[in-house]
């Protein structure tokens, strides 16, 4: 590199570093850092596992020594355990734009995307029994094309992978449900949830929203969109914690048609009668299926209090922010051609995340996270950065996008680290 060059990259480094400070400085959300346990690492796979809120610890402390050891079985009524589903399921409820009592916080995301998509189904069918194709967004996050051919199956209907760009065109007399994902987990594409939810519902068809990558990264208007069945997982923007149980979202018109394909003794009109014949509760607790795992509800209760005051529109604004200036960092440190961003420029199409195209991915993200710059690999060439709002500031971006581009100057030369 000659002198000149590094004169002038220095130069821009600067400025870059100096907006940086200026925009965290006037960064209205900054404080809300401090109620994460984060250290020097510069942690941009919030989108895969959120960080840990600071009030987490203590609290599984007292819900495992104080209602589980001292209190006992005492816990299920006087604790609150038995209606965690659905309290927790009315917290996470605005955060996606849901009036309270259909949300209900319960298994995994991938149980939720079978319950939902048979369910789906079963009404679409009731609508119209001819209804025998389930469009399924053609890039899906792979366990909801998995579950989406096994529910078909068990339903008399077949599969037809279709771009999400493409659903709302596709949609047809034929079709009975469209299961897509808000974001597209490997470039992190934001599909039209307004625009499909509608052609769905001109086709008489019902859609099914995975709002994983979504949930807490932006506003996501459920309701207002007139969304027939949603679900979501709590472990990324939403910081419950590893395999922290999933949310499931049936809108209230079709609560009571909703005929869960799992109607496990939880969701029972009155569990405790332990009655042989099934009769299914009312609303949200409907999604239920059997006994919640209380240890992760709690944590992730106690997560969502750093969601107190905040506005979804100000993380969206703040995520915006982020990722256009990142992308800024990296077209102005990294040498031209040796990334390609695939996350789309525009606004409306982009989630809370950027993903490079990268030659030898993997090798650099490995030598990122050794310098302190956590982001993810996913094969074959995807380099790809989350932007969590509560606690990711523009010095961490500008520094993700200032060492990403030391490893990949060191990786051209030779005996450097990829
Ligand atoms: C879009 C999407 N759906 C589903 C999942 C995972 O589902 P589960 O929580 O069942 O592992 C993920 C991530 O793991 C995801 O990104
Ligand atoms: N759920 C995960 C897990 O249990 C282990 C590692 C990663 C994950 C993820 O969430 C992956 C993530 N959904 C993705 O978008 O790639």
């Amino acid at each position: 590199m000659s002198e000149t060059t590094t004169v002038a990259g220095a130069a821009r480094r600067g400025g870059l570093a100096e907006e940086a400070a200026a925009r965290d400085a006037g960064d209205r959300l900054a404080a809300k850092r401090a109620e994460f346990v984060l250290d020097d690492t510069v942690y941009l796979d919030g989108n895969s596992l959120g960080a840990l809120p600071a009030g987490v610890p203590d609290r599984v402390a007292d819900v495992v020594r104080r209602e589980w050891g001292e209190m006992r079985i005492r816990s299920w009524t006087e604790s609150g355990w038995w209606e965690a589903p659905e309290r927790i399921g009315d917290r996470i409820a605005p955060l996606v734009g849901a009036a309270p009592g259909q949300v209900v916080v319960s298994d995994s995301t991938s149980v939720n995307v079978f319950k939902a998509v048979v369910g789906a189904v079963r009404i679409a069918q009731e609508d119209a029994p001819g209804r025998t194709e389930v469009l399924v967004d053609a890039s899906t996050f792979p366990t909801d094309g998995y579950i989406a051919e096994s529910a078909a199956r068990m339903t008399g209907c077949t599969v037809r992978p279709v771009p999400a760009g493409e659903m709302a065109a596709e949609a047809g007399p034929y079709t009975a449900v469209m299961l897509v994902n808000h974001v597209d987990y490997r470039t992190g594409e934001l599909a039209d949830l307004s625009g499909t939810t509608r052609a769905a519902h001109r086709a008489g068809a019902r859609v099914v929203w995975d709002v994983c990558h979504t949930a807490g990264a932006l506003p996501v208007d459920l309701d207002a969109h007139g969304v027939d069945f949603a679900v979501g997982c709590t472990y990324k923007y939403l910081n419950g914690g590893p395999g922290a149980p999933a949310f499931l979202y049936v809108r209230a018109d079709l609560a009571e048609r909703f005929d869960s394909p799992l109607p496990g003794w939880n969701s029972h009109v009155d569990p405790f009668a332990m009655a042989s014949v099934y009769a299914a509760g009312d609303g949200a607790v409907r999604g239920r299926v059997g006994t919640p795992d209380i240890l992760s509800l709690l944590a992730l209760e106690e997560s969502l209090k750093v969601w107190d005051g905040v506005d979804i529109a100000e993380v969206r604004a703040k995520s915006l922010a982020l990722t256009d200036f990142f992308v800024r960092c990296v077209e102005a440190y990294v040498p031209d051609g040796r990334v390609h961003v695939i996350t789309p420029a525009a606004h409306e199409r982009r989630g809370s995340q950027v993903a490079l195209r990268c030659p030898d991915a993997g090798g650099v993200m490995a030598e990122l996270i050794a310098r302190g710059v956590v982001g993810d690999y996913r094969r074959p060439d995807v380099l790809r950065f989350g932007f969590t709002p509560l606690y990711t500031s523009f010095a961490d971006a500008e520094r993700a996008a200032r060492v990403l581009a030391e490893v990949l100057a060191e990786a051209t030369t030779p005996g450097g680290p990829a």
